[in-house]
């Protein structure tokens, strides 16, 4: 089908979480910045090791035959299409998808975009929320594949094959079950994951969101920014205590060394992408409410041959040793052999991409996927050589927090 596509600027609409229709909605949020969609105007479903190259195939291919019209002309205007991606390649479920409508806020600039098929008139949408249901008040937390004590003795394998040397860091993760008695409409979480956490990336795609601090790759004008985690302090309430820990933190060799891995891998896949790349040499601290990370912001630009769009760039990317391991291929060998679950599209790339290739591709960390009344949390954590299996439990359990408190039934 050839699409048609009209972006116009518009008065400032308020939160953009408020105009959302209904659950069945798409986001990408950060500090009340950002895009909301909904409706489809296309749809690609596609999975396996070539999920990435398909999706942006079928992408470039979408956009030569649109007919657009963007008076607007910003990262996020014109036609855009949010993603989520499986972390594994198999099965690798993924897709990517074109609302009907998107408004987007960048700057203090708002816009309208509204997509159709070519063959007919554009509709003319009214950007009026709905209300929300409530979360039913009871909200039952249990064990997803592993419990806490299995997952313990799965991290002690892990720091046992390390040691043997079979790898240097594999990230492990688990998974929690909360059901409620009532379908939960996304949008509650989604509003307190934005307020409670307004340094991370809020969003949602079919049914998987959460609010990540985690950017793999941002491609604005050709300007590559990729933000590396890894190295974790839980907080503990106590600001003055807190600042301690975060100077520990950025003197830790364990976390120091589990950092310079991530970033490493982050600055060897961008390099056949980009020149003029900058790596700082040091980390700075990440403050957020439940937990504190080591922090570095990797920038290049992409080369003009090589005109790599974000989803290109996310390829090259994933799996980063923030969320698989290093090397890589025994990493992720080793967790799907041992970890006991499929990740879905937790720690896959999640985000958006427009016409001109530019776009925004958060790891999806600090998430979960939401069916009905159930949702699945994820949380996990790197393990290096001198990791200890239980503070590994504490660390994913406070990486659970967000999301927990966001299923919350009341504020
Ligand atoms: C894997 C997760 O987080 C990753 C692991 C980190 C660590 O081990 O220190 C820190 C940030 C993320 O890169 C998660 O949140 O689930």
């Amino acid at each position: 089908m050839r699409l048609r596509a009209r972006t116009v600027e518009i008065a400032d609409p308020g939160a953009l979480l408020e105009l959302l229709p209904d659950s069945h909605t798409f986001a990408w949020l950060r500090r009340g910045e950002g895009l909301v969609g909904w409706g489809e105007a296309a749809r690609l479903d596609t999975s396996g090791a070539d999920r990435f190259l398909r999706a942006s195939d079928w992408w470039r291919d979408l956009v030569e035959h649109a007919d657009v019209e963007d008076d607007v002309a910003a990262p996020g205007s014109g036609l855009v299409a949010f993603g989520g991606f499986g972390f594994a390649d198999e099965p690798g479920d993924s897709a990517l998808v074109v609302p009907q409508v998107v408004v987007g806020r960048r700057r203090g600039m708002a816009w309208l975009t509204v997509v159709g098929d070519a063959a007919e008139p554009l509709p003319t949408p009214h950007l009026v929320g709905s209300p929300t249901s409530e979360i039913g008040d009871t909200v039952r937390f249990a064990d997803g594949a592993l419990s806490g004590a299995q997952w313990e003795s799965v991290v002690a394998d892990a720091v046992r094959r390390i040691q043997a040397g079979d790898l240097e860091k594999v990230v492990l993760a688990r998974d929690l079950l909360a059901e409620t008695r009532a379908p939960i409409d996304v949008r509650r979480p989604l509003r307190r994951l934005a307020r409670g956490y307004p340094m991370c990336w809020t969003f949602h795609v079919d049914g998987w969101f959460g609010a990540t601090p985690e950017m793999l790759v941002r491609r604005e004008r050709g300007l590559v920014t990729s933000r590396v985690l890894a190295g974790t302090i839980r907080r503990t309430g106590d600001d003055a205590h807190d600042l301690t820990l975060a100077a520990t933190l950025a003197r830790s060799s364990k976390d120091l060394e589990e950092h310079e891995y991530a970033v490493r891998s982050v600055a060897d896949a961008l390099g056949p992408y980009c020149d003029s790349m900058n790596v700082p040499d040091a980390p700075f601290v990440l403050h957020l409410p439940n937990v504190m990370h080591l922090a570095t912001d990797v920038t290049a630009v992409v080369h003009d041959s090589s005109g790599a769009n974000a989803l290109e760039l996310a390829a090259a990317l994933h799996p980063s040793a923030a969320v698989g391991g290093t090397p890589t291929k025994t990493a992720v060998r080793l967790i799907s052999e041992i970890e006991g679950m499929d990740r879905g599209r937790y720690a896959g790339p999640v985000g958006w991409i427009d016409a001109t290739g530019d776009g925004e591709f958060g790891i999806a960390l600090r998430s979960a996927h939401l069916e009905g009344s159930t949702v699945r949390l994820f949380a996990g954590c790197g393990i290096v050589a001198d990791s200890d299996p239980a503070a590994e439990l504490a660390e994913a359990t406070a990486k659970f927090v967000p999301v927990r408190d966001a299923l919350a039934a009341r504020d």
